[in-house]
C-alpha cells in the first residue's frame, strides 16, 4: 500500500497503543465504544498530545518521534470537531483566511482563497457575518471551509455532525461527502450512516488497540467483534464448529452458509435481527436453526420491537411486529425459540 501516514504510538496513561497505516486519499472511518481512544487517535496526529512512545509520520516525515514534535501549527491538517469554534471577533471571511494568512499568503490572496472555500460549502453570502450570528448548521459548513482553506494534507473530523440539528445533518453530510472527495481523511463517528457514505475503509477500536480494520464490506460481511456486530446492527454469536456450515452453542447447533468450517475449531455465525422469528414450542420437524433462549427485554424501536435473548450465555436480537409480540404474550424471562432459516445465517471461522 501507498503508505501516506503511519502511526506506532503509545499513550499509557491513556491505555492507548495504537499502529496503522493510511494511504494517500483513503476516507476512514474511525468507530468504537466510548472512551476506546479514538480522539486520542485525532490528536496524535494532530499534535494536540505527544505519544509517550512510538512515532506519528506522514509522507516519511516524522511529526512525532523519540526525538522529534512538530506543534500543531506546524503540521498541515483540518481538524473538524462537534462544535465550531470561529474567532468571535473575526467576520466569517477572515476566518476563513486566517489560515491561508497565517500560511504566508497576502491578504487580498488570502481572502480570495476564503471566498472560494465558502462558495464550495454554500456560504459566500455569509462571508460578512459574524460567528455569533450563525446557527449550528452554517457554523460547521464555515468551520469546514476554513479547515480546506489551508489545503490540508488530511482532514481529521471528530463527530462532525454530533452537535447539529438533525434536520439539517443530511445537507451538512453531503456537503463533507462532496469536500472529502480526493483527500486524505479520518472521521471519528458514532453513525453507521457516516460510514457507508463517508468512508472507503472502517477501523475499529477498542480498549485503546485496534480491533479491526479493513474494507467496510468485507467487516460488516462478517464483524468480528461484538461491538462491531451490534454497530452494524446484526447479531454475532460465538461457537465451536461441529460440521462444515454449523457452530454449537453450548450445545445447541446453529446452520449457515459459508466456506467450509474446520470442525473442532471456533467458529462465528452472523445473522440480522430481522430474519430471527419467535415461536413458543419448537417447530417440528422444521429444518430451520431453533435456539432455546430466554427474553431478557423488549424495546419498542418505530415500527418494530426489538427482543433482545440470551442463549448459552450470549445475546442475540430479533426484530418483530408488535402484533407478532402481543400474540405470543412475550415478557421478560420467558424461554422461547429463536427461529432462523440457515440461508440467513452466514458462517465464518475466527
Ligand atoms: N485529556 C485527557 N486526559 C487524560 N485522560 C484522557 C483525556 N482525554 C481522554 N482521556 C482518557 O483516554 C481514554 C481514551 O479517550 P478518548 O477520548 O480517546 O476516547 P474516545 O474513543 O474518543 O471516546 P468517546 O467516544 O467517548 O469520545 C479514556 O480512558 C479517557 O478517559
Amino acid at each position: 500500500m501507498d503508505e501516506f501516514l503511519r502511526l506506532d504510538a503509545a499513550v499509557p496513561a491513556r491505555g492507548v497503543e495504537l499502529s496503522l497505516h493510511v494511504a494517500a486519499g483513503e476516507r476512514v472511518a474511525v468507530v468504537g465504544p466510548n472512551g476506546a481512544g479514538k480522539s486520542t487517535l485525532l490528536q496524535l496526529i494532530a499534535g494536540a498530545l505527544r505519544p509517550s512512545t512510538g512515532t506519528v509520520s506522514l509522507r516519511g516525515r516524522s511529526l512525532s518521534g523519540p526525538d522529534t514534535h512538530l506543534p500543531p501549527h506546524r503540521r498541515r491538517f483540518a481538524y473538524i470537531e462537534q462544535r465550531a469554534w470561529l474567532f468571535p471577533h473575526l467576520s466569517v471571511l477572515d476566518n476563513v483566511a486566517f489560515g491561508p494568512r497565517a500560511r504566508g499568503l497576502g491578504k487580498v490572496a488570502a481572502r480570495d482563497r476564503a471566498a472560494e472555500e465558502l462558495d464550495a460549502v454554500g456560504c459566500l453570502e455569509l462571508a460578512e457575518r459574524r460567528p455569533q450570528s450563525l446557527s449550528g448548521g452554517q457554523a460547521q459548513r464555515v468551520s469546514i471551509a476554513r479547515g480546506m482553506a489551508i489545503d490540508p494534507e488530511i482532514v481529521l473530523l471528530d463527530e462532525p455532525f454530533a452537535a447539529l440539528d438533525v434536520s439539517v445533518t443530511p445537507a451538512v453530510r453531503s456537503m463533507v461527502h462532496s469536500r472529502l472527495a480526493g483527500r486524505t481523511s479520518l472521521l471519528v463517528t458514532h453513525d453507521p450512516l457516516d460510514v457507508v457514505t463517508l468512508a472507503d475503509r472502517l477501523i475499529v477500536i477498542e480498549q485503546g488497540r485496534v480491533a479491526a480494520d479493513g474494507l467496510i464490506d468485507l467487516l460488516s460481511a462478517a464483524p468480528s467483534t461484538r461491538f462491531l456486530a451490534r454497530f452494524i446492527g446484526v447479531n454475532l454469536l460465538h461457537g465451536e464448529a461441529v460440521a462444515p456450515d454449523a457452530i454449537s452453542l453450548g450445545g445447541q447447533h446453529l446452520r449457515g452458509l459459508g466456506d467450509p468450517l474446520e470442525v473442532g475449531r471456533s467458529a462465528r455465525a452472523t445473522f440480522s435481527p430481522a430474519a430471527v422469528a419467535i415461536h413458543s414450542e419448537a417447530p417440528g420437524g422444521s429444518p430451520r436453526n431453533a435456539l432455546r433462549s430466554r427474553v431478557t427485554s423488549l424495546e419498542s424501536r418505530g415500527a418494530v420491537v426489538v427482543v433482545s435473548l440470551v442463549v448459552a450465555g450470549q445475546h442475540l436480537h430479533a426484530e418483530l411486529t408488535p402484533s407478532a409480540v402481543a400474540e405470543l404474550g412475550l415478557s421478560p424471562g420467558d424461554w422461547v425459540h429463536a427461529v432462523i432459516k440457515a440461508t440467513q445465517v452466514a458462517v465464518h471461522q475466527s
